[in-house]
């Protein structure tokens, strides 16, 4: 584990934490404009949708994790944080995204920002969290503590992303806009389904998801910010994500905890729209809700994160019948799963989404065989795509979607983007890759390509 106050810096003691405080105020200027206008900066950390949502800025504390116990590691940093807050009442933000495997040479990470913007039913808030004995007088009234988090908004609206995105330097600027094969090819992935295929046959496995990557080499510097905008708007009913480089929009809710309900939204089952017959209003029904695999494929993932959340709640509702996602590109099969935490000792929106990842929507069934099996299939390493992104606060309320739908950004000219499909016994090869692609499609779509 490392700390420190930048994305890459050196490991820093925790001694080093910082005694946060926080001031919250009204924030007219994000009432009668959508949220996304606030996304200035390509370091900024964000969560969209329908635009509202939270936006944070700066950054006061981060802390990276790789391994078995990244989950732990980072939210064990997030507790010390919050112990040594400068005043019990000092509210505090984190912008999280964990890498989907323990294997993987990715590094979470939970990242605080400096400040904090937040929409939500119309009302907007700004945050700023600070260091008290750094100069702020904690004593300072709250119109002084206004003015100086304004000014600081300013700086920070326009806040080069050097140093937040861990970017190295591209020798070569691509002269034109492309993409390319990425580690699995077309042919590599439908290799790899007919062998996820026969593992199904044989019973050891039930489904398994298999993902693919395709790579975005772009002449212009990649600009996170106008993407991020693109999406938002494209895809308003998805959760519009960006932490240090890994971007997209999901429409898959992991968890949300917000004052004692957790909600899920539990997608597997798609159909690509293009497809789609014209004329034929049912269609999207018919061959989603009364197709046989597929509602196998959804069931299983409904079944892994009702069976792993059902320990810890008082009391759950989850959809009997799965309804009809429609989304720009595709339609899904989808559950909303809502259940009650107890009022103590609950756990928080972070202990939830590692108790809960990864489900059957993204690893497969059983689960541990499904992780085992994609680790000697899929043939690369799925860094942060398919783990859990968002956002927790300090009172344990937060929000994580699955990292989907989006890319990871590895340099100044160049996107990774991902996409994966369950596979399960009447799975189809050929139409399996071309969900893949139908999935990686709003990332096209953002970028041009
Ligand atoms: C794995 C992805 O999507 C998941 C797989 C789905 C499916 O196979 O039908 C549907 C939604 C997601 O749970 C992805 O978008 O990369």
């Amino acid at each position: 584990m490392s700390t420190g106050t930048q994305g890459t810096s050196t490991p820093t003691p925790l001694a080093s934490l910082p005694r946060l405080a926080s001031a919250t105020f009204d924030f007219p200027a994000a009432v009668n404009v959508p949220l996304d206008d606030f996304v200035t900066t390509d370091s900024a950390l964000v969560w969209l949708r329908n635009s509202e949502g939270m936006i944070g800025l700066g950054e006061v504390f981060s802390v990276a994790a790789q391994g078995t116990d990244r989950f732990h590691e980072l939210r064990q940093a997030w507790n010390e944080l919050l112990s040594a807050k400068a005043s019990s009442d000092a509210e505090l933000f984190a912008f999280v995204a964990v890498a989907f495997s323990h294997t993987s040479a990715h590094a979470s990470r939970l990242v605080v920002p400096e400040m904090v913007i937040r929409k939500k039913g119309g009302d907007a808030y700004l945050t700023w969290l600070f260091d008290p004995e750094s100069g702020i007088a904690p004593e300072a009234d709250h119109e002084t503590l206004r003015e100086r988090a304004l000014e600081r908004l300013a700086v920070l609206q326009h806040e080069s992303s050097v140093g937040h995105l861990d970017f190295p330097d591209v020798a070569d600027v691509p002269t034109e806009d492309r993409l390319l094969v990425g580690h699995v090819s077309d042919e590599q992935y439908v290799e790899s389904i007919k062998r996820g295929v026969e593992r199904i046959n044989s019973g050891e496995l039930t489904k398994l998801v298999l993902a693919r990557d395709a790579v975005a080499e772009l002449a212009q510097p990649v600009q996170v910010s106008r993407i991020l905008k693109e999406l938002s708007v494209r895809y308003r009913d998805c959760w519009t994500y960006s932490m240090r480089g890994l971007i997209g929009a999901t429409p898959e809710m992991l968890i949300q905890v917000i004052n004692g309900t957790a909600r899920a939204r539990v997608l597997a089952g798609t159909l690509d729209r293009k497809s789609a017959p014209v004329a034929d209003p049912d269609y999207a029904k018919r061959a989603l809700s009364e197709d046989e695999k597929q509602r196998h494929e959804h069931q299983l993932a409904i079944d892994s994160l009702t069976s792993q959340l059902l320990p810890y709640v008082t009391h759950m509702d989850a959809h009997i019948e799965p309804f009809v996602l429609e989304l720009p590109n595709v339609w899904h099969l989808a559950s909303d799963v809502t259940a009650k935490l107890p009022s103590k000792d609950a756990p928080n929106a972070l202990d939830l989404a590692e108790i809960l990842h990864p489900t059957a929507a993204v690893c497969g069934t059983p689960t541990v065989a499904a992780a085992s099996a994609i680790l000697e299939l899929e043939g690369m390493d799925r860094g942060r795509y398919a783990g859990p992104v968002g956002w927790i606060d300090s009172h344990g309320n937060g929000e994580f979607g699955i990292a989907l739908r989006g890319g990871i950004v590895e340099s100044a000219h160049r996107i990774r983007l991902f996409a994966g499909c369950g596979v399960v016994a009447a799975s189809d090869p050929a139409s399996e890759l071309a969900e893949s692609w139908a999935k990686m499609r709003p990332m096209q779509q953002a970028l041009n390509l």
